[in-house]
């Protein structure tokens, strides 16, 4: 039985729970459930902290996992990310107060409050900076105001919290983050299938299916606007002047893609979301 480990809470919580019941596994009925049992799928799942998940998943108790990519690496664990799960993304910046702008050396003797003291102290370590890390559970941006630190290292979404505490970020980009797959290094057949499973559940979030009609004479024209993942579905019409096209298309660029194929003489151009997919 494989055993997968699922944030509990926190922001990456809510769309792994919603990715894993599209890919067609159970999930839990009261966020108080610990360990969900899933028989059909010959899976275990353990709703986890995802500062630990790499922990757990690391030391082999659990096969594999869904946590941030930022997680992954400040826990230190020998896990590895086998896919990026394209949600729950965010950078990892330094900031300092507004109108101070320094560059990362002067950092060198300066104390650094964050949450993620072994992604920070690495980042430094490489560098060559030796700062003094205060390790703060969260809310990380007060530190600075409230006189324990010189400057802080955070995730940045939006920016609004940093903008909120009147810190402006500086120096290189620490890391870009994303919501990961990772594993054990264990071999397990049902890890390659909930991979296969995942990936097609993103792919049915990012991309639209597309038919079209267009005349033989533009159908170069028109495919090359729509060349779908393989190669798009070319069918024949009654009229043998003009052949219907299926294929997928980025969803973000769903209405550019329609303007540009009406441009090159395609008609009657239909969008259907993707359900499922398997790639
Ligand atoms: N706006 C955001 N704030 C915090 N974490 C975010 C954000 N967007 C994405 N993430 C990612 O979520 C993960 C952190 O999740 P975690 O549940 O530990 O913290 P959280 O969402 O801040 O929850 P809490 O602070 O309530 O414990 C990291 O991988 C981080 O990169
Ligand atoms: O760039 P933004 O969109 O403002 O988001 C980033 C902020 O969100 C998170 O804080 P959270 O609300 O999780 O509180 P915490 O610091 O106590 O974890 C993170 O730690 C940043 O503070
Ligand atoms: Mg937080």
């Amino acid at each position: 039985m494989l055993k997968i480990a699922v944030p509990n809470k926190g922001s990456l919580s809510e769309t792994a729970a919603q990715m894993l019941a599209e890919a067609g596994y159970v999930g839990r009925r009261d966020p108080r459930e610990l360990v969900v049992l899933d028989p059909r799928n010959d899976v275990e799942f353990f709703y986890l902290r995802p500062r630990d998940i790499a922990t757990y998943v690391g030391s082999g108790a659990l096969d594999v996992g869904i946590t941030g990519r930022d997680l992954l690496l400040d826990s230190e664990s020998t896990a590895t990310e086998t896919a990026a799960l394209n949600f729950g993304e965010s950078t990892f910046r330094f900031a300092r107060p507004e109108g101070t702008a320094i560059e990362l050396a002067d950092l060198q003797g300066a104390r650094v409050a964050t949450s993620y003291p072994g992604l920070v102290g690495a980042f430094l370590a490489t560098h060559g900076i030796t700062a003094t890390l205060i390790r703060l559970d969260g809310a990380v941006e007060s530190a600075v105001r409230l006189g324990v630190a010189d400057a802080v290292a955070d995730v940045v979404s939006t920016g609004s919290t940093l903008r909120k505490a009147g810190l402006e970020i500086f120096g290189p980009v620490i890391l870009e983050s994303t919501a990961v797959l990772i594993s054990s290094g264990t071999e397990h057949p049902g890890a390659e299938t909930l991979l296969r499973r995942l990936q097609g559940v993103l792919v049915a979030r990012q991309y639209v299916l597309m038919d079209y009609d267009v005349p033989v004479t533009n159908l170069d024209e028109a495919v090359a606007l729509t060349p779908g993942i393989e190669s798009p579905t070319i069918s024949p019409l009654h009229d043998p002047e003009w052949v219907a096209v299926r294929s997928m298309v980025p969803r973000f660029d769903t209405n550019h893609v329609m303007d540009a194929l009406y441009a090159v003489g395609a008609r009657a151009i239909l969008v259907s979301p993707i359900h499922a997919a398997r790639i």
